[in-house]
């Protein structure tokens, strides 16, 4: 194993270019070994690292698995982190996860529920696991990285780790132990033992993979792009479909038959799903009513976010005054609500649609949150805004950096997103109420507010991890206000 400062400066570079680095707004001050485990000795060789990463006070630990060769094959090449002793002695270094030489040990591992150092691999009872399947890296957009084994398997690490078990796996289980067909089954999982009495912290989920699925993030903007590309008028004439304007200012429904792929059918379903899935988390966690001073600390709690994000970017604070009051608002709520498990963090990416209809995935919250926040009861209405965020997000993504477009060509772009995600928004709604989820249209307040929430906290999530996305949740932000 190259020296533990060899390795820690080449890390040192390369870690904040990775999409799952969470702390992109921050310079790195210092990378060290928290753990290193040897999974395959030799050329090529295996590690398994836990980093933890210095960010001036905070200190968070990520995930890497380490490839070592003497020769890197070309194949290889955009894997190299770097390379480390000279002539004879020189050993590349490389992320090992693109390597199905060396990612099948984590499949191997759990198939064999093998113990290396301080990690265990475990399977699910009764699991079977083919071993033979190569591990490809998916290139979804996604905040950790997983690898897909074959038609059978994805594996999912965690690369910023929080301490215990996942709330992924914890779900994943209950909800497949009550036959909830909403989630996908659980095949294994990879935990680092803690010194003391600590729990196991949760390194990777093994998770049935949902072949001939797409995401819903797919499928939505693949409807966006047909949307836009559908021509409005003939000549002077509005051409037969197009949306329009009601008095209230909203838009009329496009007619599906001119737009092409319309989604509204399938955000009908989802929003069914979403209820169903609701209704297995009572069940499995219970449900617990909270009264008016919770409810006050709720809204507390999203106006000390909106106050630190507003710090932090600018371009938040002209519309912190219509948020923050809508935050008031829901202060002043007398009546109790209904707390149970959520999902926490539910968006188009996290629903993937087969031929069985739609499933749910990644029970793990924000990964911008405490684990504990994360594991907190909240209200399932959370649920819904995130997703009325996504349909907001899907609408607006594909020209959120044309701040320049002419005014005409931009009226027009936002005349479309806004009639394609009201008309998706209403349709999830009306799915989720039907199949017995608590109603939005009777909760209105307290929906707005959590759709805010959720607003705030994605301009956070961007600033950090994904900086060139900044621009969508600010854009819509503004279309949000103006409701
Ligand atoms: N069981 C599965 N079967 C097929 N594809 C999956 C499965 N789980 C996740 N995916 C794909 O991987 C993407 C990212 O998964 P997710 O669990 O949300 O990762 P992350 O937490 O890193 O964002 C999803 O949007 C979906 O496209
Ligand atoms: O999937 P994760 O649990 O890692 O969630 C985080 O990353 C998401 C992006 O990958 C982010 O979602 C935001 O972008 C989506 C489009 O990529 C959009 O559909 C969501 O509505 C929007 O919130 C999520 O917020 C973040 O926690």
């Amino acid at each position: 194993m190259p020296a533990e400062s060899t390795m820690a400066a080449l890390l040192h570079d390369w870690l904040p270019r990775q999409r799952w680095f969470a702390g992109k707004d921050r310079p790195v001050t210092e990378v060290s070994l928290g753990t290193a485990t040897e999974l395959l000795p030799g050329d090529p060789g295996l590690r398994h690292l836990v980093l933890d990463v210095r960010q001036g006070d905070v200190v968070d630990h990520y995930q890497v698995l380490l490839g070592t060769r003497r020769v890197l094959p070309d194949r290889l090449a955009h894997a190299e982190i770097g390379r480390v002793g000279e002539g004879h002695d020189a050993t590349h270094v490389y992320d090992a996860v693109h390597d199905p030489e060396l990612n099948r040990a984590l499949l191997a591992g759990i198939a064999e529920e093998a113990a290396v150092g301080p990690l265990r691999f475990r399977r699910a009872p009764g699991t079977a696991i083919d071993v033979s399947a190569p591990g490809t890296p998916m290139s979804a957009e996604q905040s950790n990285t997983s690898l897909v084994y074959g038609e059978t398997h994805i594996c999912k690490l965690f690369r910023r780790l929080s301490p215990g078990p996942s709330p992924d796996l914890e779900i994943n289980l209950a909800l497949s132990e009550l036959g909830c067909p909403h989630v996908p089954a659980v095949h294994g999982w990879v935990e680092l033992a803690t010194a003391g009495t600590g729990e196991p912290v949760t390194l990777a989920l093994l998770s049935e993979f949902l072949r001939g699925g797409s995401d819903g993030w797919r499928l939505a903007t693949t409807s966006v792009r047909d949307w836009f590309a559908m021509p409005m008028t003939r000549g002077a004439e509005p051409y037969p479909g197009a949306p329009t304007r009601r008095p209230n200012g909203s838009y009329t429904a496009a007619d599906p038959g001119w737009a092409g792929g319309d989604f509204a059918a399938e955000a009908e379903r989802l929003g069914a799903a979403t209820a169903a899935v609701h209704r297995d988390l009572a069940r499995a966690f219970g449900v617990t009513e909270v009264g008016a001073e919770h409810v006050r600390e709720m809204a507390r709690a999203m106006r000390r976010q909106l106050d630190e994000v507003a710090a932090d970017v600018p371009e938040v604070a002209p519309h912190a005054g219509a948020i923050g009051a809508t935050f008031d608002a829901l202060a002043e709520r007398t009546e109790p609500l209904a707390l149970q498990r959520v999902h926490g963090d539910l968006h188009l990416g996290q629903a993937m649609r087969t031929g069985h209809g739609w499933t749910l995935l990644d029970f793990e919250g924000e990964p911008a949150r405490t684990p504990e926040e994360r594991r907190a009861l909240g209200h399932p209405l959370r649920d819904v805004a995130g997703m009325l965020r996504s349909f907001e997000y899907a609408a607006r993504f594909l020209h959120a950096d044309e701040g320049q477009a002419p005014p005409a060509v931009a009226l027009e772009q936002e005349r479309r997103a806004l009639a394609w995600a009201e008309r998706n928004r209403e349709a999830f709604c009306r799915g989720y109420a039907a199949a017995g989820g608590p109603d939005p249209a009777a909760h209105r307040v307290l929906t707005r507010a959590l759709e805010f929430d959720k607003a705030v906290y994605e301009i956070r999530y961007e600033a950090r991890n994904r900086p060139s996305w900044l621009t969508v949740p600010l854009h819509s932000l503004a279309h949000l206000t103006a409701r």
